[in-house]
């Protein structure tokens, strides 16, 4: 079976909100794909769509070419887990997987293999209601890896997660994408995704506001910029913005310079007689990529504000 996740010309409404509004992708094997936009832009419902259990109000999902709901062995087909405290709590997370198998034909092997995949340890004999959050969310990582399946989709798994956490999940989700999966993972701030995603979804408001490679993504953002090193910041902005550049402060010696070549911000503080310590092509960090692609779109706005806080 096709390791992708296809979206056609999807939409969803509840009431008078437009949750998906005619959203369309592929989600590709052998990549980590991230589906990034501000809460309510649509992200679940896309997921739920795609999974069957959400009904669509046009446009299809298919799974490796198939609608979810007329997968045969669908655990073998994708693995997903879109909410991690779906698990009853008196349940022992061991027993939830045991049961998992048995309904869905699977080797009990399988349910060690995950334990130990998932990295959940002695945990899985203990019940899941006095789990921690980290260990919910790895005990739906282990669901969702039970029936080897080659693709795979995780609702938000990082959020609320400690740096630890967050570093292990994304390390699991390069290795699932290394070994030739579709790998699509949510999350509403695009910081999480650093680092870990090589593609991106970007959605706001039910829509696709960008389909792209985080590489071209990230060079876009960099472009022409020149990052500068100065003790001597307000001269060294002065004098750019003279000469026309756009200049931004980041960090307390560190500007980044919008306009010249880096050859003609040199010449330009030589002449002028002010030191610098340093002076680079400037890479943009994801974050700010997601910004400079989102400035125009209003949903994004109140999040970045509250991010900045
Ligand atoms: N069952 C439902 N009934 C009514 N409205 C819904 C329902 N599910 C989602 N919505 C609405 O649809 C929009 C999209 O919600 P959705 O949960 O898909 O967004 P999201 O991007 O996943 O956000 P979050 O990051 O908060 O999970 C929101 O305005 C939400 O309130």
């Amino acid at each position: 079976m096709e390791a992708t996740i296809e979206v056609r010309g999807l939409r969803k409404r509840f009431g008078s909100t437009v949750a998906v509004d005619d959203l369309s992708f592929t989600v590709g094997p052998g990549r980590v794909t991230g589906f990034v936009g501000p809460n309510g832009a649509g992200k679940s419902t896309t997921m739920r769509m795609i999974m069957g259990l959400d009904r669509p109000d046009a446009g299809a999902a298919l799974v490796g070419g198939r609608p979810y709901r007329s997968l045969r062995t669908p655990l073998c087909r994708l693995g997903a887990m879109l909410d991690a405290s779906a698990v009853h709590p008196a349940r022992r997370a061991r027993d939830h997987l045991r049961w998992l198998a048995h309904a869905n034909g699977l080797p009990a092997r399988r349910v060690d293999e995950v334990i130990e995949q998932a990295g959940l340890g002695s945990a899985a004999r203990r019940r899941a209601g006095g789990f921690s959050l980290g260990m919910r969310q790895r005990l739906g990582i282990a669901a969702a890896l039970l029936g080897d399946p080659p693709v795979l989709m995780f609702d938000e798994p990082v959020n609320g997660l400690d740096p630890e956490g967050i570093a292990w999940i994304r390390g699991l989700l390069r290795s699932l994408a290394a070994e030739g999966r579709a790998v699509l993972v949510s999350s509403h701030l695009m910081s999480e995704l650093e680092g870990g995603a090589d593609h991106l979804l970007v959605i706001g408001r039910g829509r696709l506001i960008a389909d792209t490679r985080v590489e071209d993504l990230l060079a876009a953002a960099s472009d022409g910029r020149v990052e500068l090193r100065t003790e001597r910041r307000r001269e060294a902005m002065t004098v750019l913005a003279r000469a026309g550049a756009t200049v931004t402060t980041s960090g307390s010696d560190a500007l980044i310079v919008t306009g010249p070549t880096a050859e003609r911000v040199i010449e330009l503080l030589t002449g002028e007689g002010v030191a610098f310590s340093g002076i680079s092509a400037h890479r943009a960090s994801l974050e700010e990529a997601y910004m400079e692609l989102t400035k125009d779109a209003l949903e994004f706005q109140a999040v970045a504000g509250g991010e900045a806080r």
